[in-house]
């Protein structure tokens, strides 16, 4: 306690001694001395004393004396006994602490500290006097306990003077007096010491006893601690044994609350796999629900694609594998109590109070639960995670205060053997195959066991971020495993857009894409145009069939086909005649073909759609929004135009005329344009692994873009996946970050980082390798949980399956639409034909004359697509004619056009 107290004493005392090479001799002189001193005193015998010396009580002194310290000890002992009695002893116990301080440097021992020994060794002897304690050896202490100080201060004045109970309490606080100027201690300090060490030591019986106690109720009921194959049940179980029985009872009623026993739980090991024989295989139950959907689709009318994979069988999960259950070392409950106790116990050194609460082992944390006393606030556990950490040996801890629903404070320490989640346990999980999820997605599992499968649709697009070697890429292929174990190429299709160039690489031949991996940034940008355009005639086909959404689109026939048939069977019913019921679409004539300048195509089929030439202008009005020009309708000449072939369209408006679809409405339709209108749209996901390079190409158009795409894609059916491994605010930005609410962090260095992610800190507390916080649509907070692992094997063995069924089939065709999209192994870009240097020609001389340059102008006064469009500005811009994207912002001309 005597180090704690001089750690504990206030600055004005705590006067350190100056690092000197006198201090170490002088206090290993004082220790010498006090040894000797002490030594001296406790082998004291009077018969050692020479005659001469006054105190000497014989002629015949003993010739071999006994006294360690020889006739000297004999003699400064004897003499120190007979002036302060007893009380002397303090005298060589305070020269080692002096000793010790001299050595240590860290207490300089003045005079005033030898003040406040002379003070304690007086009052001490007076004490002894008064009380009349050690009077009995006489031959040690001839003047009693007190020796002469003693004798004549306590007895002869304050004896008479005060009697025995006055004199007993100004002695002891001379005494205090004396302590304090002696230890350099400030008494209030020394007694918040006391009562900290007293209460310390009360905790510690009581943490002790506890232990005993559930030790104890371990080794009578072993059932308590739950193994992993019985993990579901027994946890049940402990829960049911310490649910409280009856009503719950408040203070409020002046009844006591008992807190529920804590509990351990082992949710790390993953669920017990079984070969369940009897239970039809999920790809078949898919695939009977997609050829149930197929047949009730009106006759004919099938978008190209279904016809194509009508016979696409979904990949089997036993193409993915189980993890060794072998290898999974059973929790060891003692050792998880002893960390807990370890926890309590560093925060009890800070006078934080706390009781036990549960135990929860995770695939890759266990969370440690602590009840806070009443009266303690959790911030203050909170600030102690250092402490925590030093006291524990983590590198890294979590502290959640409190854990969202509870009345505990969560400590999560990352376990010593992790434990994978294998994406199969995840994809054969209640929730993924009959959940009411629409595009479900395999995230992982959460510290208590639970399954995190979220749900595409409803996100509706998501940010996946973290440092390099976290676990974005596993997650993203555990996304796309997902997805191609739930859906066949018509019902979804990919647009991948990999800057790293090796990510995406083992999708290249996946019948589910709609373009080639785009790996060129510059090219990403025209593919994320191209989502604009496919979203954009998808709500004019939305328009065209008075559909609100995707789903009301995709379900219209069936649900027509359904009313009808009720109406006929209810006819049926009454006798009447048929009433005459509406008429489902009829198959369109096989489409005359049209110029490829003109068209605009859907990925629903590569021949799905034709439309007009107006209509194609009205269509590329996307484009002036991300190019930031102005859209055709506002330049007078095709707005007279547009308004000449406009036709009244049954829009999703409300009484007001307010459109009430989820967008904004979709520019006028074109009086000739010509439909065929699928039967169902495929779902588009597009990912983007790594978007901080396509932001160093062209930040602001590819800003523009996404948020575009975010903002509107929804309601159509197409969905962004966006990761980065360099979460800076340049990357991620406001705009960006506005529209993609779903988020994922993974490890990250820094909470600046993760403050840019989740926009709270915490990502920086994770240990790597899949441990995630995942912020799901519309939750407040983000749940921790660990990544599911898909490995390359796993990502080959499905992805042939996929692949030996169909090849790609691109809907972007690329020699019409962009010239650049068809590939990343065409030209670089750096080299420009005749045909194409000619475009570039007419493209200065429309700059010439209008004084500015876009996309869109050129597509409209040129008549070219929009990629070659794309393309020239490309060129001028990398030619350094015209100035980069800005956003809205028309582009800059950056030379005198008259001089070209
Ligand atoms: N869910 C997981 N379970 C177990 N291990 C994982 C998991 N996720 C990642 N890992 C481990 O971490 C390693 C790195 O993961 P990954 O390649 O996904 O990181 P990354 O964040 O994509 O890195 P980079 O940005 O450099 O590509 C993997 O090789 C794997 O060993």
């Amino acid at each position: 306690m005597a180090a704690e107290l001089a750690k504990s004493r206030p600055a004005r005392a705590r006067v350190q001694e100056k690092e000197s090479p006198w201090n170490d001799a002088v206090g290993i002189a004082m220790l010498v001395v006090a040894a000797m001193y002490l030594l001296a005193l406790v082998s004291y015998d009077p018969m050692d004393l020479p005659t001469w010396f006054w105190l000497s009580v014989t002629d015949q002194p003993n010739l071999v004396v006994k006294n360690f310290v020889g006739r000297f000890g004999a003699m400064t002992a004897g003499a120190s006994l007979y002036l302060a009695g007893m009380a002397i002893y303090l005298l060589p116990f305070s020269m080692t602490w002096f000793g010790v301080c001299k050595l240590a440097s860290n207490v300089k021992v003045t005079g005033r500290s030898w003040l406040g020994v002379a003070l304690m060794v007086i009052t001490t002897a007076a004490i002894f006097e008064v009380q009349d304690i050690l009077n009995q050896r006489d031959n040690i202490t001839p003047l009693g306990g007190g020796g002469g100080f003693g004798y004549l201060i306590g007895g002869s004045i304050l004896a008479n003077l005060l009697g025995k109970v006055g004199s007993t309490v100004v002695l002891a606080g001379i005494y205090a007096v004396g302590f304090f100027l002696a230890s350099g201690i400030h008494p209030l300090q020394a007694i918040q010491a006391i009562r900290m060490e007293i209460t310390r030591a009360w905790e510690t019986y009581q943490i002790r006893r506890e232990i005993a106690a559930r030790e104890a109720e371990l080794a009578d009921n072993p059932a308590a601690v739950p193994t992993p194959s019985r993990r579901k049940k027994s946890t049940l179980e402990i829960k049911a044994e310490t649910a409280p029985a009856g009503p719950l009872v408040t203070p409020e009623l002046g009844l006591t609350f008992e807190p529920p026993k804590p509990k351990i739980i082992d949710s790390s090991a993953s669920r017990t796999h079984t070969e369940e024989t009897d239970k039809p295989r999920l790809s078949d139950v898919w695939e009977k629900k997609r050829a149930q959907k197929l047949e009730q689709a009106p006759h004919g009318t099938l978008g190209s694609l279904a016809v194509r994979f009508k016979d696409y069988k979904l990949p089997e999960l036993d193409l993915l594998s189980w993890p060794d259950e072998s290898l999974h070392k059973p929790t060891d409950p003692r050792e998880l109590m002893a960390i807990q106790d370890t926890i309590i116990k560093a925060l009890a050194s800070f006078n934080v109070k706390v009781e036990a609460g549960d135990i929860t082992r995770g695939p890759a944390i266990t969370r440690y639960e602590v009840r806070p006393v009443d009266g303690l606030r959790v911030a203050r556990i909170a600030a102690l995670d250092d402490d925590i950490a030093r006291a524990t040996c983590a590198e890294r801890i979590n502290i959640l205060a409190p854990i969202p629903g509870k009345d505990t404070v969560g400590i999560e320490l990352a376990n010593k053997d992790k434990v994978i989640v294998p994406i199969r346990e995840l994809l054969e999980d209640e929730v993924f195959t009959n959940g009411k999820a629409r595009l479900p997605i395999a995230l992982g599992k959460d510290v208590y066991g639970k399954t995190i499968i979220g749900d595409l649709a409803s996100m509706p697009h998501l940010l996946v971020a973290g440092a390099t070697g976290s676990g974005k890429s596993v997650c993203i292929n555990g996304i796309i495993t997902s997805l191609l174990c739930r859906f066949a190429p018509d019902e979804l299709r990919f647009i991948m857009i990999d800057p790293k160039v090796v990510e995406m690489q083992n999708y290249a031949n996946l019948p589910h894409l709609a373009v080639p991996v785009v790996t060129d940034p510059k090219k990403a940008l025209l593919a994320l145009r191209w989502v604009v355009r496919e979203m954009e005639s998808r709500y004019q086909m939305f328009a065209q069939e008075g559909c609100r959404n995707f789903e009301t689109f995709n379900n219209r026939n069936r649900k027509r086909a359904a009313a009808n048939e009720a109406r006929r069977a209810a006819a049926a019913a009454q006798g009447a005649p048929e009433p005459v019921v509406e008429e489902e679409p009829t198959p369109e004539p096989e489409p005359e073909p049209v110029q490829p300048a003109k068209s605009v195509k859907t990925s629903a089929g590569t021949d799905d759609v034709r439309v007009s030439a107006a209509f194609a202008k009205a269509a590329a009005a996307a484009d002036h929004l991300v190019d930031g020009t102005s859209p055709p309708w506002e330049d007078a000449e095709v707005a007279a135009e547009l308004e000449a072939e406009t036709l009244p369209v049954e829009l999703p408006v409300d009484h007001n005329g307010d459109w009430i679809g989820d967008s904004r409405p979709p520019p006028p339709r074109a009086r000739s344009q010509e439909f065929i209108i699928p039967d169902t749209l495929p779902y588009i996901v597009v990912i983007i692994d790594e978007l901080a390079d396509l932001m160093q190409t062209a930040p602001a158009d590819i800003e523009v873009a996404i948020a575009r795409i975010t903002q509107m894609a929804r309601a159509a059916g197409i969905h962004l996946i966006v990761a980065t491994q360099t979460p800076r605010a340049d990357v991620l930005t406001g705009v960006i970050k506005a529209n993609i609410p779903t988020r994922i962090a993974f490890q990250v260095s820094s909470a600046l980082d993760s403050r840019v992610i989740l926009d709270r800190k915490g990502a920086e507390n994770l240990v790597g390798k899949g441990d995630m916080l995942y912020v799901p649509p519309g939750g407040a907070q983000p749940i921790r949980s660990q990544g599911a692992l898909v490995t390359d094997d796993e990502i080959h063995a499905v992805v042939e399956r996929c692949v030996a069924q169909g090849k790609p089939i691109f809907d972007v065709k690329v020699d019409d639409e962009t010239g650049e999209m068809g590939g990343d192994d065409d030209e670089e870009g750096s080299g420009v034909s005749s045909e194409e240097e000619d475009t570039l020609e007419k493209c200065l001389e429309v700059i010439r004359q209008e004084k500015k340059a876009s996309t869109s102008l050129f597509q409209r006064r040129l008549k070219l697509g929009y990629g070659r469009a794309a393309r020239m500005m490309d060129i001028l811009e990398d030619r350094g004619i015209i100035g980069p994207g800005e956003g809205a912002k028309p582009r800059e001309i950056l030379v005198d056009m008259d001089m070209i």
